[in-house]
């Protein structure tokens, strides 16, 4: 027996800052329109799928107890409160034990433990073939990646068999939810067409085609890394292994794709990467001062983040991607990473606010690459300090630079199986999160002088600037709202230079500085 706890497990995570809003109704449409999916898929295949709706810890021991099952098979979670749930799976199916007796079915005793079998799923390389323990891991990436993929290989998909069956006998197969019996409104659930409807327009943040969109169908489960990979491979094979060379692939999402063949798998490689480093470090993930549980100053002061969030800050290009995020519940890469520079760097406000609102409101939302991204992007050290604890790090440098998505540079070498040493020390080498570079600010108006340089982008989500000329729309001055706050590192628009310093002056007097402490328990 086999069953999901995706509706569940998306949408139960607590929260310090941020009730579950209607935005979920997003993620809630997308993962209920996955389930449909599903259902559709093996009911083909001479299957049916079993719909519940509730706690694990009670459908699964009633299950198991109405059918006789001996196994419950489930994919292998990584952050504490999906622990949390596997944990209580298993604690009520070895209380059933006494139970068993009736209606169990005739090859199970009534002496017979059901068993809770987790099946390690959803990366890329598979745990058990790591080249180091995941207590190990390498806490730079490159040394990460370089590891992997020196001295270990990927899985190939399993077949899937083009019948199963025979289906059960059960009587109410149970339907897909509707998003209403979900506790969400119908109208809120904006559906991820939505993407599509900006088709017409390219660049790094506009349009379909600058990344794959892969993300919410890999993080509900829908879509397996490996898939994509042995994709990869078979194009590489038909159309010659070459760098240079773009691809195109066609899967049933009907979007169409292009990237590099090796990038998508070094994108995949992040994301693996922040998956094995929660098995490590545990609820640090979700703690306000990181993998290295550094103590800091944050504001958390509401009225600035809602401006934040709400995408009134005054600077075009982060209130377009929080638009974006908000009607669609996808941003780009750059945009995520610009956004939570701003927010964490220029607002100083508490990283897991920010954290929070990504958490609410992305199709994609995985504890892991969400939590170890904004842990990344969090961190603003003292370049003393950071160069006191950092020995050697500048070697190393992880990626997600201002220059380059997703590139990195390289510099650190591969670490040798069993280093636990050398990966120790590295634990006082990285930042909040695990980035070993020093101050890792996106400057905005170079951000949109390089990837928004028409303006098509903020004019897109931002229509009261589509009248000015082109290279005003990023740096609008007094024809757009005023600046909350000044950058950090200045503000190339001369113009709004007098109102943002006086916005900072009104931010630092009104701004609630609270200091970063341990009150997310997870
Ligand atoms: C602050 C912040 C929060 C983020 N939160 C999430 C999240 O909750 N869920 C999520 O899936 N991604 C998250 N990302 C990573 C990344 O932004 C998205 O995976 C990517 O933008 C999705 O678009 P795509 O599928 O077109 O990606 P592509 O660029 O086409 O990459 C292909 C796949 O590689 C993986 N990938 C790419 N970049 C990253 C990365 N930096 N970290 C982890 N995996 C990566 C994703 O699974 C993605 O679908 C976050 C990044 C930042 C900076």
């Amino acid at each position: 027996m086999m069953l999901s706890n995706l509706l569940v497990s998306n949408m139960r995570r607590r929260r310090k800052f941020i009730e579950l809003s209607s935005l979920a109704a997003m993620r809630a449409q997308f993962l209920i329109e996955c389930l449909a999916d599903l259902k559709k898929n093996l009911v083909k295949r001479g299957l049916n799928l079993l719909i519940q709706h509730g706690k694990p810890e009670e459908i699964l021991p009633s299950l198991v107890k109405a059918y006789g099952a001996h196994t419950v098979y489930a994919q292998k979670e990584t952050c504490s409160e999906e622990l949390n749930v596997e944990r209580l799976v298993n604690k009520r199916l070895q209380q059933l034990l006494p139970q068993l007796g009736n209606g169990v079915s005739r090859n199970q005793s009534s002496t017979q433990v059901t068993r809770l079998e987790l099946i390690w799923g959803s990366t890329m390389y598979h745990m058990d073939d790591l080249p180091f323990e995941c207590s190990c891991l390498p806490d730079v990436y490159t040394q990460f990646r370089k590891s992997v993929e020196s001295k270990s290989t990927i899985r190939g998909c399993i077949k899937m068999p083009s019948l199963f069956g025979p289906t059960l006998a059960i009587g109410d197969w149970g339907c897909v939810p509707a998003i209403n019996e979900l506790g969400f409104q119908q109208e809120k659930a904006v559906s991820r067409d939505l993407l599509r409807r900006y088709k017409d327009t390219r660049n790094g943040m506009l349009g379909p085609d600058y990344s794959t969109k892969f993300s919410p169908w890999l993080a509900s489960g829908s879509l397996s890394p490996r898939f994509i990979r042995d994709e990869v491979r078979r194009y590489e094979k038909e159309r010659q292994s070459n760098d240079s060379t773009y691809w195109s692939l066609s899967l049933s999402l009907s979007l169409s794709l292009s990237l590099s063949v090796h990038a998508i798998l070094f994108e995949l490689m992040w994301r693996d990467y922040f998956r094995f480093l929660s098995i490590k470090y545990g609820n640090s993930l979700f703690h306000p001062g990181g993998l290295r549980k550094t103590v800091q100053s944050w504001s958390q002061d509401q009225t600035m983040f809602e401006t934040w969030r709400d995408g009134r800050t005054g600077y075009p290009l982060i209130d377009a991607n929080m638009k974006e995020l908000s009607t669609t519940g996808f941003m780009s890469n750059r945009g995520r990473q610009i956004v939570c520079s701003f927010l964490v760097r220029d607002m100083r406000i508490d990283w897991q606010m920010g954290a929070e609102w990504f958490e609410t409101c992305l199709l994609d939302y995985d504890p892991c690459s969400n939590y170890g991204n904004w842990t990344y992007g969090a961190e603003e050290m003292s370049p003393t300090e950071e160069k006191d604890q950092l020995p050697g790090a500048e070697a190393a440098l992880g990626d997600m630079g201002e220059e380059g998505d997703q590139a990195e540079e390289d510099g650190g070498g591969g670490l040798d199986p069993g280093l636990c040493q050398a990966a120790e020390r590295d634990v006082h080498a990285i930042s909040v999160g695990n980035d070993p570079r020093e101050d890792r600010y996106f400057s905005i108006p170079k951000q949109a002088q390089n990837y928004d340089p028409k303006g098509e982008y903020v004019a897109y989500w931002l229509p009261e600037l589509q009248a000015l000329p082109s290279d005003k729309r990023n740096f609008p001055g007094q024809s757009y709202i005023k600046p909350v706050v000044a950058l950090k590192h200045g503000n190339t628009n001369k113009s709004s230079d007098k109102s943002t310093a006086s916005a900072t002056r009104n931010h630092q007097a009104g701004g609630k500085q609270v200091e970063g402490s341990k009150r997310r328990t997870r």
